[in-house]
């Protein structure tokens, strides 16, 4: 089967490597020519575990290669998926100019039957703008060519990309033929032990099905987030709540941790661009624009337990050591990253802040420049510091030798915004420990 997709960014390039592990002929098409060139010299741009490797074995089998022209390509192929990105606009709706793009692109050149898949993150009634968008390129040429449009959302996330891939909990996908629905059920059979896990519907309901799906995951952490707060102020403890609750089958363990924060390439955007749906249809989702609030309000509490742990004192030239910067472990990514407000915070406040981050250092050097100090390790960050602010949990940030840590910090003061840490273990070592939630 010969498949093409269109954006090789997070999604494009793990489906594209995850698809040809199956004997699939995938080709990644970016606009991007760097991106290509790098990648077709093994350059992986992102960081993900198990991707560089899985790239390079199919490359080197053939059966995954990479373009810069989907002209040249697109009638070698059945199916065509576009994970081309869907940035906020400014008033927070998804921008869908790539989207569109591509459909153009598809329409100037296609020549044969294809099913055109589209995987990026979309507002309901996009397949129709890009069945139009095709269908006006082709009526332009003169040209009666057969072709589908489908929708199949990608649900998998950043650090576990390729496991949630290869092994999904459920693929959905939006078709409106029958000749698709074979198509696609074809291409997504290797991964799938028992067909009940592809779930096909309309094509509108699919759209919906990924926007309410990443809406109800930012909703359960407000939530907790809100509660941890309610926690703090009447003496209870967010981590032993959440496993009173979670035990409930009905409301399950996952998705229920306190921290500071939610961020990401999508859940920020996501809710955003269903808010703003819900708007231009008259319609107010007062559910969500609280989750933003409290999301927003959220990723500022690891700034006010250091203010209050300072008595209010002004922080001006206190060094602050910060232990994680991307939106959360096993990712390079910084998008809608705590660290980033963090960060600000403390810059406006006019303390020096110095930062480690086994992964994104490079990322926050090209966002922040030298605003800050970047640091060769977790030990470097927080010697002469007066405040160590845990963001990201990364896993090698869980046993670090504190008493090592103690006797180079400045003051012995530990702001854990993800819960990873014991109090009586830090109080042991003689740390002043705030968390969240308790
Ligand atoms: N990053 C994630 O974990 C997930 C993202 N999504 C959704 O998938 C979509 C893609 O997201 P990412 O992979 O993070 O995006 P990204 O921003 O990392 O990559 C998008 C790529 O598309 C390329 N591109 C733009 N216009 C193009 C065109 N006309 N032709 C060819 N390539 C073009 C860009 O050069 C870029 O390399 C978004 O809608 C996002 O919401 C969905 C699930 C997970
Ligand atoms: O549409 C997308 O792009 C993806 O968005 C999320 O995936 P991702 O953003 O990679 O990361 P998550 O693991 O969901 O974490 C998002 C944010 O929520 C925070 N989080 C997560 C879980 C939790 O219990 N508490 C919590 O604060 C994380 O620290 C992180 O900042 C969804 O989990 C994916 O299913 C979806 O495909």
């Amino acid at each position: 089967m010969n498949i093409a997709i269109v954006g090789t960014g997070y999604v494009g390039l793990v489906s594209g490597a995850c698809f040809a592990e199956t004997g699939a002929t995938v080709t990644c098409v970016d606009v991007d020519e760097n991106k290509i060139e790098a990648l077709k010299k093994g350059i992986i741009p992102i960081y993900e575990p198990g991707l560089d490797e899985l790239v390079v074995k199919n490359v080197r089998a053939g059966r995954l290669k990479f373009s810069t022209c989907l002209p040249d390509i697109i009638n070698e192929q059945e199916i065509v998926f576009t994970a081309v990105g869907t940035p906020p606009d400014e008033d927070g709706s998804a921008d869908l100019k790539y989207v569109l793009q591509v459909a153009k692109t598809i329409g100037e050149n296609l020549n044969r039957y294809l099913v055109v898949v589209t995987k990026s993150t979309v507002p309901v009634g996009t397949s129709r703008k890009v069945y139009t968008a095709i269908k006006k390129e082709l009526d332009k040429r003169g040209v009666d060519v057969q072709f589908d449009v489908a929708s199949n959302p990608e649900f998998l996330k950043e650090g576990n990309a390729i496991k949630d891939f290869m092994s999904p909990d459920r693929v959905v996908i939006g078709v409106e033929s029958e000749r698709a629905k074979k198509i696609l059920t074809k291409l997504y059979k290797p991964f799938l032990i028992n067909n009940f896990r592809v779930i096909f519907m309309d094509i509108p309901s699919a759209e919906m099905t990924k926007y309410a799906a990443n809406s109800m995951l930012a909703t359960r952490i407000s939530f907790m987030n809100d509660i941890a707060n309610l926690c703090e102020l009447v003496g209870a403890d967010v981590n032993k709540v959440r496993a009173g609750i979670g035990s409930d089958t009905r409301i399950g363990r996952k998705f229920l941790y306190a921290g500071c924060g939610y961020g990401g390439s999508c859940f920020p955007k996501d809710v955003k661009a269903l808010i703003k749906t819900a708007d231009d249809n008259g319609y107010s989702l007062e559910v969500l624009k609280a989750v933003e609030r409290v999301n927003e309000r959220q990723k500022g509490v690891m700034f006010e337990k250091l203010k209050r742990s300072f008595n209010g004192e002004s922080l001006a030239g206190k060094k602050i050591a910060l232990w994680g910067l991307a939106f959360k472990p096993e990712t390079d990514d910084m998008r809608e990253s705590t660290a980033l407000v963090v960060m600000k915070k403390l810059l406006d406040e006019g303390c020096i802040v110095t930062a480690y981050d086994p992964e994104a250092m490079k990322e926050c050097k090209r966002i922040m420049g030298d605003s800050i100090i970047y640091c060769n390790d977790m030990y470097e960050a927080v010697n002469g510091a007066d405040a160590l602010l845990l963001l990201t949990e990364w896993k090698e940030f869980r046993l670090p030798d504190w008493e090592a840590i103690g006797r180079s910090m400045n003051r012995k003061l530990v702001l854990d915004g993800r819960n990873i840490y014991d109090k009586e273990d830090l109080n042991e070592h003689g740390f002043e420990y705030h968390c969240i939630g308790k």
